[in-house]
Protein backbone atom coordinates (compact mmCIF):
# COMPACT_ATOMS: atom_id res chain seq x y z
CA UNK A 1 0.00 0.00 0.00
CA UNK A 2 3.06 2.44 1.21
CA UNK A 3 6.39 1.84 -0.39
CA UNK A 4 8.95 4.33 0.29
CA UNK A 5 12.66 3.60 -1.57
CA UNK A 6 15.80 5.17 -0.56
CA UNK A 7 13.24 8.73 0.76
CA UNK A 8 15.48 11.26 1.04
CA UNK A 9 14.92 14.76 2.59
CA UNK A 10 17.95 16.75 3.68
CA UNK A 11 17.37 20.34 5.35
CA UNK A 12 21.53 20.41 5.91
CA UNK A 13 23.17 19.86 9.45
CA UNK A 14 22.59 16.37 9.48
CA UNK A 15 18.55 17.39 9.66
CA UNK A 16 15.75 15.33 7.94
CA UNK A 17 15.25 11.77 6.87
CA UNK A 18 17.74 10.03 4.70
CA UNK A 19 17.25 6.91 2.63
CA UNK A 20 14.81 5.38 3.81
CA UNK A 21 13.03 2.00 2.62
CA UNK A 22 10.15 0.44 3.67
CA UNK A 23 6.78 -0.74 3.19
CA UNK A 24 3.45 -1.12 4.42
CA UNK A 25 1.14 -3.61 3.56
CA UNK A 26 -2.55 -3.64 2.84
CA UNK A 27 -4.71 -4.32 5.73
CA UNK A 28 -1.45 -3.35 8.15
CA UNK A 29 -1.35 -1.17 11.09
CA UNK A 30 2.11 0.01 11.01
CA UNK A 31 3.33 2.37 14.30
CA UNK A 32 5.79 5.03 13.32
CA UNK A 33 8.04 5.45 15.95
CA UNK A 34 11.45 7.54 16.98
CA UNK A 35 12.22 10.20 19.42
CA UNK A 36 11.07 14.09 18.84
CA UNK A 37 12.78 15.36 15.94
CA UNK A 38 13.93 11.79 14.26
CA UNK A 39 11.94 12.96 10.95
CA UNK A 40 8.63 11.23 11.41
CA UNK A 41 6.62 14.31 10.07
CA UNK A 42 9.14 14.97 7.50
CA UNK A 43 8.17 11.36 6.33
CA UNK A 44 4.60 11.66 6.96
CA UNK A 45 4.13 15.38 5.01
CA UNK A 46 5.89 13.91 2.29
CA UNK A 47 3.55 10.54 1.87
CA UNK A 48 0.76 13.55 1.56
CA UNK A 49 2.97 14.97 -1.54
CA UNK A 50 3.29 18.13 0.93
CA UNK A 51 7.13 18.42 0.35
CA UNK A 52 9.01 16.49 -2.69
CA UNK A 53 11.99 14.23 -1.75
CA UNK A 54 15.50 15.07 -2.40
CA UNK A 55 16.33 12.03 -3.93
CA UNK A 56 14.34 8.54 -3.34
CA UNK A 57 10.49 8.15 -3.63
CA UNK A 58 7.49 7.03 -1.84
CA UNK A 59 4.31 5.57 -3.65
CA UNK A 60 0.88 4.52 -2.21
CA UNK A 61 -0.67 2.06 -4.67
CA UNK A 62 1.98 2.09 -6.76
CA UNK A 63 1.44 6.17 -7.59
CA UNK A 64 4.03 8.75 -6.85
CA UNK A 65 2.97 10.77 -3.99
CA UNK A 66 4.41 13.95 -4.76
CA UNK A 67 3.27 13.63 -8.68
CA UNK A 68 -0.16 12.54 -7.66
CA UNK A 69 -0.94 14.98 -4.56
CA UNK A 70 -4.04 16.03 -5.17
CA UNK A 71 -5.58 12.66 -5.70
CA UNK A 72 -3.76 10.70 -2.54
CA UNK A 73 -5.03 13.56 -0.69
CA UNK A 74 -8.48 13.43 -1.52
CA UNK A 75 -8.58 9.97 -1.11
CA UNK A 76 -6.27 9.04 1.98
CA UNK A 77 -7.73 9.82 6.05
CA UNK A 78 -4.79 12.58 7.21
CA UNK A 79 -4.47 13.15 10.48
CA UNK A 80 -2.02 16.28 10.86
CA UNK A 81 0.78 16.39 13.62
CA UNK A 82 -0.42 20.26 14.19
CA UNK A 83 -4.07 20.40 12.32
CA UNK A 84 -4.90 23.64 10.46
CA UNK A 85 -8.39 24.57 10.58
CA UNK A 86 -10.64 27.14 9.26
CA UNK A 87 -10.72 28.62 12.76
CA UNK A 88 -13.72 31.24 12.81
CA UNK A 89 -15.92 28.05 11.79
CA UNK A 90 -18.07 26.03 14.20
CA UNK A 91 -16.40 22.22 14.15
CA UNK A 92 -19.82 20.89 12.31
CA UNK A 93 -19.68 23.57 9.45
CA UNK A 94 -15.80 22.72 9.39
CA UNK A 95 -16.50 18.90 9.02
CA UNK A 96 -19.23 19.54 6.74
CA UNK A 97 -17.32 22.15 4.26
CA UNK A 98 -14.38 19.39 4.44
CA UNK A 99 -17.19 16.08 3.79
CA UNK A 100 -18.01 18.28 0.33
CA UNK A 101 -14.63 19.07 -0.59
CA UNK A 102 -14.00 15.16 -0.48
CA UNK A 103 -16.72 14.20 -2.25
CA UNK A 104 -18.24 12.45 1.42
CA UNK A 105 -22.17 12.51 0.68
CA UNK A 106 -23.65 10.74 4.06
CA UNK A 107 -22.65 12.28 6.89
CA UNK A 108 -23.87 9.70 9.00
CA UNK A 109 -20.50 8.67 9.95
CA UNK A 110 -19.25 11.95 10.63
CA UNK A 111 -22.19 12.21 13.40
CA UNK A 112 -21.47 8.78 14.75
CA UNK A 113 -17.71 9.67 15.22
CA UNK A 114 -19.03 13.00 16.92
CA UNK A 115 -20.81 10.72 19.38
CA UNK A 116 -18.22 8.51 20.33
CA UNK A 117 -15.88 10.74 21.28
CA UNK A 118 -18.36 13.43 22.27
CA UNK A 119 -17.39 15.76 20.53
CA UNK A 120 -20.10 19.27 20.30
CA UNK A 121 -19.35 20.35 17.25
CA UNK A 122 -21.55 23.79 17.69
CA UNK A 123 -18.53 25.81 19.15
CA UNK A 124 -16.16 28.08 16.91
CA UNK A 125 -12.80 26.06 16.38
CA UNK A 126 -10.95 29.37 17.61
CA UNK A 127 -12.52 28.77 21.40
CA UNK A 128 -12.19 24.98 21.66
CA UNK A 129 -9.69 23.35 24.17
CA UNK A 130 -6.55 21.50 22.10
CA UNK A 131 -8.47 18.44 23.00
CA UNK A 132 -11.21 19.17 21.39
CA UNK A 133 -9.90 20.29 18.05
CA UNK A 134 -7.62 16.96 18.15
CA UNK A 135 -11.32 15.14 18.27
CA UNK A 136 -12.18 17.24 15.07
CA UNK A 137 -8.60 16.06 13.23
CA UNK A 138 -9.95 12.38 14.12
CA UNK A 139 -13.43 12.82 13.00
CA UNK A 140 -11.93 14.84 10.13
CA UNK A 141 -9.45 11.92 8.96
CA UNK A 142 -12.39 8.92 9.91
CA UNK A 143 -15.41 10.26 8.50
CA UNK A 144 -14.66 9.19 4.90
CA UNK A 145 -13.68 5.48 5.91
CA UNK A 146 -11.06 5.46 3.96
CA UNK A 147 -9.07 2.63 2.57
CA UNK A 148 -5.95 4.34 3.76
CA UNK A 149 -5.15 6.16 7.01
CA UNK A 150 -2.40 8.76 7.73
CA UNK A 151 -2.51 9.47 11.19
CA UNK A 152 0.29 11.72 13.05
CA UNK A 153 0.84 11.57 16.83
CA UNK A 154 -3.27 11.23 16.68
CA UNK A 155 -4.10 11.05 20.75
CA UNK A 156 -2.00 14.25 21.26
CA UNK A 157 -3.91 16.43 23.63
CA UNK A 158 -6.69 13.66 24.19
CA UNK A 159 -7.24 12.42 27.70
CA UNK A 160 -7.24 8.38 28.80
CA UNK A 161 -10.56 7.47 28.44
CA UNK A 162 -10.84 9.28 25.08
CA UNK A 163 -7.36 7.72 24.36
CA UNK A 164 -9.60 4.04 24.47
CA UNK A 165 -11.94 5.16 22.55
CA UNK A 166 -9.77 6.12 19.23
CA UNK A 167 -7.85 2.76 20.32
CA UNK A 168 -11.30 1.14 19.75
CA UNK A 169 -11.96 2.87 16.32
CA UNK A 170 -8.87 1.85 14.97
CA UNK A 171 -9.40 -2.07 16.07
CA UNK A 172 -12.73 -1.70 14.12
CA UNK A 173 -11.31 0.76 10.60
CA UNK A 174 -8.41 -2.54 11.00
CA UNK A 175 -11.02 -4.99 10.99
CA UNK A 176 -13.30 -3.15 8.54
CA UNK A 177 -9.76 -3.85 6.43
CA UNK A 178 -8.18 -0.26 6.47
CA UNK A 179 -4.14 0.26 5.94
CA UNK A 180 -3.18 2.40 9.08
CA UNK A 181 0.05 4.40 9.24
CA UNK A 182 0.08 6.04 13.21
CA UNK A 183 3.15 8.24 14.35
CA UNK A 184 2.80 7.38 18.53
CA UNK A 185 4.53 8.17 21.40
CA UNK A 186 2.18 6.23 23.45
CA UNK A 187 3.41 2.57 24.33
CA UNK A 188 -0.16 1.42 25.00
CA UNK A 189 -1.77 2.62 21.59
CA UNK A 190 0.83 0.99 19.69
CA UNK A 191 1.02 -2.13 22.02
CA UNK A 192 -2.26 -2.51 21.15
CA UNK A 193 -3.11 -1.56 17.75
CA UNK A 194 0.15 -1.97 15.34
CA UNK A 195 1.43 -5.11 13.85
CA UNK A 196 4.65 -3.89 12.96
CA UNK A 197 6.74 -0.71 14.23
CA UNK A 198 8.78 1.12 11.57
CA UNK A 199 11.22 2.87 14.13
CA UNK A 200 13.37 5.95 13.14
CA UNK A 201 16.50 7.42 14.70
CA UNK A 202 17.92 10.77 13.23
CA UNK A 203 16.51 10.54 10.40
CA UNK A 204 17.62 7.13 9.85
CA UNK A 205 15.93 3.27 10.24
CA UNK A 206 16.70 1.82 13.41
CA UNK A 207 14.82 -0.77 12.97
CA UNK A 208 11.45 -2.70 11.57
CA UNK A 209 9.95 -5.18 14.34
CA UNK A 210 6.95 -6.74 14.58
CA UNK A 211 4.91 -5.67 17.59
CA UNK A 212 5.98 -8.90 19.64
CA UNK A 213 9.59 -8.47 19.25
CA UNK A 214 8.74 -4.72 20.17
CA UNK A 215 7.08 -6.34 23.17
CA UNK A 216 9.97 -8.54 24.61
CA UNK A 217 12.14 -5.79 24.44
CA UNK A 218 10.33 -3.41 26.57
CA UNK A 219 12.00 -3.43 30.25
CA UNK A 220 9.61 -3.25 33.82
CA UNK A 221 12.01 -1.50 36.44
CA UNK A 222 11.24 -2.85 39.78
CA UNK A 223 12.23 -0.51 42.76
CA UNK A 224 12.19 -2.56 45.71
CA UNK A 225 12.79 -1.73 49.40
CA UNK A 226 13.59 -4.26 51.64
CA UNK A 227 13.02 -4.61 55.39
CA UNK A 228 17.10 -4.76 56.16
CA UNK A 229 19.52 -3.24 54.02
CA UNK A 230 21.38 -6.57 54.20
CA UNK A 231 18.84 -8.02 52.74
CA UNK A 232 19.15 -5.66 49.81
CA UNK A 233 22.62 -5.63 49.14
CA UNK A 234 22.25 -9.97 49.23
CA UNK A 235 19.63 -9.69 46.99
CA UNK A 236 21.82 -7.30 44.42
CA UNK A 237 24.57 -9.59 44.80
CA UNK A 238 22.51 -13.02 43.81
CA UNK A 239 20.58 -11.31 41.24
CA UNK A 240 23.67 -9.13 39.40
CA UNK A 241 21.42 -8.58 36.02
CA UNK A 242 22.18 -4.98 36.33
CA UNK A 243 20.38 -4.47 40.16
CA UNK A 244 21.52 -1.95 41.78
CA UNK A 245 21.45 -1.46 45.66
CA UNK A 246 21.11 2.00 47.56
CA UNK A 247 20.73 1.40 51.05
CA UNK A 248 17.77 -0.68 51.88
CA UNK A 249 16.46 -0.07 47.78
CA UNK A 250 17.33 -2.31 45.05
CA UNK A 251 16.29 -1.20 41.42
CA UNK A 252 16.21 -4.07 38.51
CA UNK A 253 14.99 -3.77 35.27
CA UNK A 254 13.08 -7.28 33.95
CA UNK A 255 12.78 -7.80 30.30
CA UNK A 256 10.01 -10.43 30.14
CA UNK A 257 8.41 -12.45 33.08
CA UNK A 258 8.91 -10.89 36.49
CA UNK A 259 8.03 -14.61 37.64
CA UNK A 260 12.05 -15.50 38.58
CA UNK A 261 12.42 -11.78 39.55
CA UNK A 262 9.53 -12.28 42.09
CA UNK A 263 10.54 -15.30 43.75
CA UNK A 264 13.93 -14.36 44.33
CA UNK A 265 12.27 -11.50 46.52
CA UNK A 266 10.18 -13.33 48.01
CA UNK A 267 13.14 -14.74 49.94
CA UNK A 268 13.83 -11.58 51.86
CA UNK A 269 11.03 -9.62 53.59
CA UNK A 270 10.19 -7.18 51.54
CA UNK A 271 8.60 -3.52 53.04
CA UNK A 272 7.27 -1.97 49.57
CA UNK A 273 7.88 -2.59 45.36
CA UNK A 274 6.87 -0.17 42.33
CA UNK A 275 6.79 -1.06 39.02
CA UNK A 276 7.32 1.27 36.58
CA UNK A 277 6.61 0.17 32.83
CA UNK A 278 9.36 1.46 30.38
CA UNK A 279 8.17 3.96 28.01
CA UNK A 280 8.68 4.33 24.62
CA UNK A 281 11.36 6.88 24.63
CA UNK A 282 12.85 4.81 27.68
CA UNK A 283 12.98 1.97 25.20
CA UNK A 284 14.28 3.94 22.68
CA UNK A 285 17.19 5.08 24.93
CA UNK A 286 18.53 1.64 26.11
CA UNK A 287 17.99 -0.20 23.18
CA UNK A 288 18.35 2.06 19.99
CA UNK A 289 20.55 5.06 21.88
CA UNK A 290 20.43 8.34 21.32
CA UNK A 291 18.35 10.87 22.60
CA UNK A 292 14.91 10.52 24.69
CA UNK A 293 13.13 13.83 24.79
CA UNK A 294 9.76 14.00 27.09
CA UNK A 295 6.97 14.96 25.14
N1 LIG B 1 11.07 22.88 6.91
C1 LIG B 1 12.16 22.51 7.62
N2 LIG B 1 13.32 23.18 7.47
C2 LIG B 1 14.42 22.81 8.15
N3 LIG B 1 14.48 21.79 9.03
C3 LIG B 1 13.35 21.08 9.23
C4 LIG B 1 12.13 21.41 8.53
N4 LIG B 1 11.18 20.52 8.93
C5 LIG B 1 11.77 19.69 9.83
N5 LIG B 1 13.08 20.03 10.00
C6 LIG B 1 14.04 19.33 10.87
O1 LIG B 1 14.07 17.95 10.48
C7 LIG B 1 14.17 17.10 11.62
C8 LIG B 1 12.99 16.13 11.67
O2 LIG B 1 11.80 16.83 12.03
P1 LIG B 1 10.35 16.14 12.13
O3 LIG B 1 9.38 17.22 12.47
O4 LIG B 1 10.12 15.36 10.90
O5 LIG B 1 10.55 15.17 13.36
P2 LIG B 1 9.47 14.29 14.13
O6 LIG B 1 10.06 12.93 14.22
O7 LIG B 1 8.16 14.42 13.49
O8 LIG B 1 9.47 14.95 15.55
P3 LIG B 1 8.25 15.23 16.57
O9 LIG B 1 8.04 13.95 17.29
O10 LIG B 1 8.83 16.29 17.44
O11 LIG B 1 7.07 15.68 15.77
C9 LIG B 1 14.25 18.03 12.84
O12 LIG B 1 15.60 18.22 13.15
C10 LIG B 1 13.62 19.31 12.33
O13 LIG B 1 14.13 20.42 13.03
Amino acid sequence: MIEAEKLTKDYGGGRGVFDLSFAVEKGEVMGFLGPNGAGKTTTIRQMMGFIRPDQGSVRIGGRDCFAHAAQIQRELGYLPGEPAFMEDMTGEAFLHFLAKMKGISDFGRARELMERFELDGSARIKRMSKGTKQKVAIVAAFMGGPELLILDEPTSGLDPLMQNRFIDLVLGEKQRGATILMSSHIFEEVERTCDRTVIIREGRIAAVERLEKLKKTKRKLFSVQFERPQDAAAFAASWQKGARQQGDTVQAAVTGSPDAFLKAVSAYSVRDIDLHRETLEELFLHFYGGEANDQ
